[in-house]
């Protein structure tokens, strides 16, 4: 990192906003399927595994792409990706609400799905470009963009209270209001681009040529932390993305005996307790330089979360806040300490290869989930049809805690993260 003066924190603060505005646009549209599914079956006679579909083709792609967004990101800096992205986005978001087919609605998530991604890695790496460097800010700058994303989430799950009169119309409505979200986010990331500008040409911030030398031999460097800390994105993300961005809504109705819009909204919750939660825990583990103890606490909640529901007919705030807690802590804590585990050269590769194993649980999750509830016959009548899927996220989600322990284990001590706050970039490299 060679910049000479740092840009204000004013200028720090609206670039964030802007990402996160940007990022607002992306989160809604990637969870604006899970409120339709249950009118895309009424209506268009859709299966959970074509629902599934929908959301798992917005992952299946990444496993190679957004290693390739990564390395873009890395070459030709996050203000230019991220607008490029974003445009994408609004590309495939247009066709899935218009498309008269399921192939069409499939295609533009794929579209949607490539740039959504890419766009991801071009934010975290715009927050790492403007806060950097011992005593930064940087996990409360990613935790902030998280926040107003799960915003975009929360109002994605609020689609069906705040805009009764669109559901009342059917399935296309809804999905052309994610469109107009998706056309506000390239807005926003065109004004990043813009705002960008002023400091890069001021050599106030990490030039884009800091990839050129980049070698497939570097991953080998990223040191065994970052391997389990990969494994445990892998798990917690493919559950937590399949359940709650997927199946969790319908679960809610058919399970639950929830009507669609009280399901929207108990699962927009856990979206909405992530929006305060999330820069809460960021700024907490800045202050107190501490993060695998954090993230070993927010794997277990989840698999706690899924037992209960599974198992028992407590209150479902009870397991909404279990959720809400795992899902504002975990990327709270992992995509700061990602920025910590390798230089800043290789973040955007670095995130990229996590997002592609990431992205391989994502779509597996979900075909496999609608799969299995298919093959039961998961329905109102049928509510018991859903326990091989809780069973299947239950199981993966304890494994993601196992990852998380062995992290904190092997190299997430008190001592390992005090010598990593002097040394960053380099930390626990073993
Ligand atoms: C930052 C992180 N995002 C991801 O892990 C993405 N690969 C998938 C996001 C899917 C919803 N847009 C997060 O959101 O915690």
């Amino acid at each position: 990192m060679s910049a000479a003066v740092a840009p204000s924190a004013a200028r720090a603060w609206l670039v964030i906003l802007l990402v996160a505005v940007s990022g607002y646009g992306n989160y809604y549209c990637y969870d604006a399927i899970g409120p339709v599914a249950d009118l895309l079956q009424q209506q268009r006679g859709f299966s959970d595994a074509q629902i599934g579909l929908l959301n798992a083709i917005y992952s299946l792609p990444n496993v190679v792409m957004v290693l390739v967004g990564g390395l873009l990101v890395d070459r030709f800096g996050a203000p230019l990706m991220t607008l490029a992205t974003a445009t994408l986005c609004l590309v495939g978001a247009l066709l899935t609400a218009f498309s008269p087919d399921f192939y069409g609605m499939a295609a533009g998530r794929l579209l949607f799905g490539i740039g959504a991604e890419t766009m991801g890695i071009a934010s975290l790496a715009a927050a790492a470009d403007y806060f950097h460097g011992p005593g930064s800010r940087v996990a409360l700058a990613m935790a902030s963009l998280l926040a107003i994303g799960r915003l975009g989430s929360y109002s994605a799950d609020m689609s069906p209270t705040w805009f009764a009169g669109a559901y009342a119309q059917g399935w296309q409505p809804p999905l052309v209001i994610a469109a107009v979200m998706a056309a506000t986010s390239c807005l926003a990331a065109a004004l990043y681009w813009w705002a960008d500008r002023g400091p890069r040409r001021a050599g106030q911030l990490p030039t884009s040529q800091r990839a050129e030398a980049f070698v497939w031999r570097d991953l080998l460097h990223f040191g065994r932390a970052y391997w389990v800390m990969l494994l445990l994105c892998v798990l917690w993300y493919a559950v937590i993305l399949a359940f709650r961005s997927t199946f969790s809504i319908k679960y809610f109705q058919h399970v639950h005996e929830l009507d669609l819009a009280t399901a929207g909204e108990m699962n927009s919750y856990v979206f909405l307790a992530a929006v305060v939660a999330t820069p809460a825990f960021g700024w907490l583990c800045d202050r107190q330089g501490r993060y695998a103890p954090f993230l070993a606490f927010g794997a277990l909640l989840l698999p706690l979360a899924l037992a209960i529901l599974a198992l028992t007919h407590w209150n479902l705030w009870i397991t909404t806040v279990l959720i809400g807690v795992s899902y504002s802590l975990v990327p709270a804590v992992m995509w700061p300490l990602a920025s910590r585990l390798v230089s800043a050269q290789r973040l955007g590769t670095a995130i990229g290869l996590m997002w592609v194993v990431q992205n391989a649980g994502v779509g597996g999750a979900n075909l496999v989930a609608g799969w299995l509830n298919d093959r039961a016959g998961a329905s109102a009548a049928n509510p018991a049809g859903y326990d091989g899927m809780m069973l299947f996220f239950g199981t993966a989600s304890t494994l993601g805690l196992a990852c998380a322990l062995a992290l904190w284990w092997t190299a997430g001590r008190r001592h390992h993260e005090l010598r990593a706050a002097t040394s960053p970039g380099h930390a626990a490299a073993g």
